[in-house]
């Protein structure tokens, strides 16, 4: 039984910028949705993340370190006539976003064309979006997210599921109609959460996940739930304990597998009902882990490398997951590890 309920922003809403420029760039990108020859010509300017079959391609910097690759539409264009490509394949972009020096983004799949010629010609390498987010750090990978799930809704959503006739998307790729019918992208809700008695945080893993790595508890949510409603099901249901508390941290988007729109909480348990029973169904394995294991997990370097000696991991800073452990060791260091911590 849920006996109080605390709500509140652990991270300061990006939204809150109050410059200028980001509602010049909001407006822009809303006008690039409703307007289909402004969004062509956006395109012509534009910067294009390239996907093959959904893997984006990835780019070494003079650092050494890999990025997503950001391309000039008007190179893509010229590459693509060198692959001997169909002229028509770069309006099939789909817009993502609009860069701070008010530049239109878009995302282009490219699996048409030979992997490996379009490498060559791009100098980069496409790589399986789960491996990419263990690797990538830059500020651009929840663009490269939002950008695979988009043509993957695109890929998938052809035909309209009430006429079957084929469905006609706008030039920038935020809808897709059928005569009267307008198909918007979808997320399904998720309610991920992070389970603590106070002392101990709680970890599960699902048999699917990679050798030795932990996260915290999620869930769907089902049809006509509120969001405290499913957190409690959700860890009654996978772990056996009844939530007291909990708080709202933050939330994502999450690209696998079918886009969803992660929301990300705390819980607290009383430290007298700890004991687990898990559906092992549902999860491998769920256990109580300390806070100094919680702190030499954060600082593994991952993902770990064949022959490790065995020892467990956490998702990767782009996931909510990490951000929610990350939130969650703060608070205990900071001695406040009561309540909703
Ligand atoms: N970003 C992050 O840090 C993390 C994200 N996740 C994501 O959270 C999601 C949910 O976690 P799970 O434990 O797998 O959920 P879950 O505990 O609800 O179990 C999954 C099962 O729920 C059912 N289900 C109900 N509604 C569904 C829907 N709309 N789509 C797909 N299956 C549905 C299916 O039977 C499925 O096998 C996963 O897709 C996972 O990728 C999970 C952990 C960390
Ligand atoms: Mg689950």
């Amino acid at each position: 039984m849920l006996r109080s309920l605390r709500i509140f922003p652990a991270t300061k809403c990006q939204l809150t910028r109050c410059c200028s420029g980001f509602v010049s760039r909001m407006r822009y990108l809303n006008r690039l949705k409703e307007d289909d020859a402004a969004c062509a010509a956006a395109l012509q300017d534009g910067l294009i993340f390239l996907f093959h079959r959904l893997s984006p391609l990835l780019q070494r910097t003079n650092r050494g370190t890999l990025r997503a690759a950001a391309v000039p539409s008007s190179d893509v264009h010229l590459i693509l006539q060198r692959l001997n490509s169909d002229a028509s394949l770069l309006k099939e972009s789909v817009l993502i976003g609009c860069s701070e020096q008010n530049q239109a983004q878009f995302c282009l799949d490219v699996g048409e064309l030979n992997q490996a010629a379009v490498e060559e010609e791009f100098g980069g390498t496409f790589i399986d979006l789960r491996k990419a987010f263990l690797i990538l750090a830059g500020a651009e990978v929840p663009l490269v997210a939002k950008g695979q799930a988009l043509l993957r809704w695109h890929q998938t959503s052809r035909f309209c599921s009430a006429t079957g006739e084929l469905t006609h998307r706008n030039q920038a790729g935020s809808q897709r109609v059928c005569n009267s019918i307008i198909y918007y992208p979808k997320m399904s809700p998720v309610v991920i959460v992070l389970v603590s008695d106070g002392r101990r945080c709680l970890l599960g893993r699902q048999s699917s996940f990679p050798r030795g790595m932990y996260s915290a508890l999620a869930g769907f949510c089902d049809m006509g739930e509120t969001l405290e409603e499913t957190l409690c099901r959700e860890v009654a249901e996978e772990v056996g304990l009844e939530v007291q508390s909990f708080s709202y941290s933050s939330s994502q988007h999450w690209p696998f597998p079918h886009s969803s729109f992660m929301l990300g909480c705390h819980a607290s348990v009383r430290p007298t009902h700890t004991q687990l029973s898990v559906d092992h169904s549902e999860l491998e394995d769920a256990r109580w882990f300390s806070l100094e294991e919680i702190t030499a997990a954060l600082h593994v370097k991952i993902p770990p490398r064949r022959g490790d000696p065995p020892f467990f991991w956490l998702p990767p800073k782009h996931a909510i997951a990490n951000r929610l452990i990350t939130e969650w060791m703060e608070r205990q260091q900071l001695g406040n590890g009561e309540g909703t911590s």
